[in-house]
């Protein structure tokens, strides 16, 4: 597990193990994740599919209880990124991008209030994700990925193809000031107490 610039972000790089049959990786092992302080308690496990150019996010969750997201590639490539939501965080607005694909397998945590969003860098691309927290739709929210005090440096060469509901998503301001964005101190005492 390396950590991101983003406290509470850590990307995991698997050994892939190839032979005559195929591949075999480990893609999510508790054990090192709670080496960095963190436990997970699967609640929920999703799989997206996206064409080339589909950018979703970028969305956050109420913190209580918030959503931990664990996040892997198994077809194609995309962008993922992590931003800093967290009203009162250090790093607050800012964000990491990290490609993940079929070829690294590697692999993204994302604590509870981060913002997440991704871009697919191919077609038909598959990601799966591990959720702390079932689906609550009332308590997702989205800041607009386009937004530039975000500043995300999506590829140029691809038009980023949006959600409606993404597309209409507030702007970081917009969400600061509504008061929708978790606290950090609010996230970390949360995080402790998993
Ligand atoms: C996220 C989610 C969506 N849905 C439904 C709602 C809707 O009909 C359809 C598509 O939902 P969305 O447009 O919100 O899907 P999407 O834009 O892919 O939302 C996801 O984006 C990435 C960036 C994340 O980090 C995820 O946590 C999640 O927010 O699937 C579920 O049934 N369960 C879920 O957990």
């Amino acid at each position: 597990m390396d950590p991101l610039t983003i406290e509470g972000a850590y990307q995991f790089t698997p050994s892939v193990h190839w032979d005559d049959r195929g591949s075999f990786n480990e893609w999510f092992r508790e054990d090192l994740l709670e080496r960095t302080g963190s436990s997970f308690r699967l609640a929920q496990a999703n799989c997206s599919t996206s064409a080339k150019g589909v950018l979703r996010g970028v969305h956050f969750t109420d913190v209580p209880p918030g959503q931990a997201k664990y996040v892997t590639c198994v077809r194609g490539a995309i962008l993922d990124v992590v931003v800093d939501l967290r009203a009162g965080s250090p790093s607050f607005g800012r964000h990491e991008a990290v490609t993940l694909d079929s070829d690294n397998r590697s692999c993204v945590y994302i604590a509870e209030g981060l913002g997440h969003g991704f871009m697919a860098l191919t077609d038909e691309t598959m990601i799966l994700y591990l959720c702390s927290e079932p689906y609550t739709p009332h308590r997702e929210h989205g800041v607009h990925p386009l937004d530039v005090d975000l500043g995300i440096q999506w590829p140029v060469n691809v038009p980023p193809v949006l959600s409606a509901k993404d597309a209409a998503a507030p702007s970081l301001a917009e969400v600061q000031k509504a008061g929708l964005l978790p606290d950090y101190q609010v996230c970390l005492d949360y995080h402790a107490q998993r």
